[in-house]
């Protein structure tokens, strides 16, 4: 029996990367369709500026367009996925769980809250359990499970097969691919021959979410991981994928070799979007690269390479697909997460 599911901002860039895993899917079905008030009503054919490689699904195209709105969707929905604007999810979403959806959301309103899980499946799904206490603490029937920022499920995957180690220092310079603004994000004229040292707020959260995603869950509450984090973020003229240049200071000695031994060995899951090889490491000195490497495990993979002793302790870099494995397959893996829970 497949789970109803819904797309809170089914419009958008993140939301129409959603449909394409989400139609062929074969635990979930498309159910509810829903984007802003000038959409409202069309069919999501005239509603969307359909822009992914693949064309629109034909029941999706003559699906007409719901209010966000609780009332609008219908009670026999079992998931809704959110990929609306954060200021519009801290809005709206908090409704939803509190009239009894279950929700993977990818905004990032809400993440850092105590009560919130923020979870990549391979690095911490026993972090979903904090929804007992969420629904405890708010007194909603639905739940909220959110994913990471794109940069951030970036290299924290290989920051979770290094934790052994002991992790006490992180830099981390991203170069980021401009679909992570959004279609309207970045104009031509901003971005063709250049590349933008500033992305508004991004840094505190590669600094932040990293420490709660690496943190303990004990059944109650949830501790940050100790480790000091710090990013600068840059936007390059690349369509989709971010790269990261990345230094680690570890309290044991973490050989290249070592390193890049624990993340080849660190391991993926069986949920059905985990890809088969979690991290792929590159033996060539110029690898990963957006172009040729975003795509590694249908987008769900991470990249790594480069792999060398620096003066600030192990160097490497690394790279994902910013809109899946960093934004849609990243909620359609919690939402998978939370079947497998039996939060469905
Ligand atoms: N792009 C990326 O790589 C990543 C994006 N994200 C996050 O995901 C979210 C969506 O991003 P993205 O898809 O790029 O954004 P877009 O601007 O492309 O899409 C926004 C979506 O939200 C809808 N929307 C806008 N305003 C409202 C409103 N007032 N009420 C209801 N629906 C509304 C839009 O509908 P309409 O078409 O009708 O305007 C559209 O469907 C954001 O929070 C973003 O930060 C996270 C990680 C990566
Ligand atoms: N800010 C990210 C994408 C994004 O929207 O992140 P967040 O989900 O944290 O808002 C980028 O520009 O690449």
């Amino acid at each position: 029996m497949s789970v109803r599911v819904g797309i809170l901002g089914a419009t958008g860039a993140v939301g129409q990367r959603l449909i394409q895993l989400l139609d062929p899917h074969p635990e979930f079905e498309i159910a509810a369709l829903t984007a802003s008030e000038s959409s409202e009503g069309k069919a999501y054919r005239d509603a969307a500026k359909w822009r992914v490689d693949s064309p629109i699904p034909d029941e999706v195209a003559d699906t007409t367009v719901a209010a966000t709105d609780p009332d609008a969707v219908p009670d026999d929905v079992d998931l809704l996925f959110s990929s609306l604007p954060s200021s519009v999810g801290a809005e709206v979403e908090p409704a939803f769980c509190e009239a009894g959806y279950v929700m993977s959301s990818n905004s990032s309103n809400g993440r850092m809250d105590n009560d919130i899980p923020l979870v990549i499946p391979e690095v911490n799904a026993d972090h979903l359990d904090l929804l007992e206490v969420q629904r405890d603490e708010r007194g909603w029937d639905g739940a909220m499970v959110k994913n990471p920022n794109c940069s951030t499920i970036t290299f924290v995957p290989t920051l979770a097969a290094l934790a052994e180690y002991g992790l006490e220092r992180v830099h981390v310079a991203t170069l980021q691919a401009v679909s992570g603004a959004g279609y309207d994000g970045v104009t031509s004229m901003e971005i063709i021959d250049n590349a933008i040292p500033y992305i508004g707020s991004e840094e505190d959260k590669l600094e932040n979410e990293s420490r709660k995603l690496l943190g303990e869950f004990d059944g109650a509450s949830l501790s940050h991981d100790g480790v000091d984090v710090a990013a600068s973020c840059n936007r390059i003229p690349t369509i989709d994928g971010h790269l990261e240049n990345v230094w680690v200071e570890a309290e044991d000695d973490l050989t290249p070799d070592a390193a890049a031994e624990a993340m080849r060995e660190y391991p993926s899951l069986d949920l059905r979007s985990s890809p088969e090889q979690l991290i792929h490491v590159f033996e060539e000195p110029d690898r990963p690269q957006p172009r040729m490497d975003r795509t590694l495990g249908d987008g769900m993979s991470i990249a790594a390479g480069g792999l060398r002793e620096s003066t600030f302790g192990l160097q490497y870099n690394c790279l994902a697909h910013n809109t899946i494995r960093g934004a849609a397959g990243a909620s359609v893996l919690n939402g998978e997460l939370l079947l497998e829970e039996g939060y469905l």
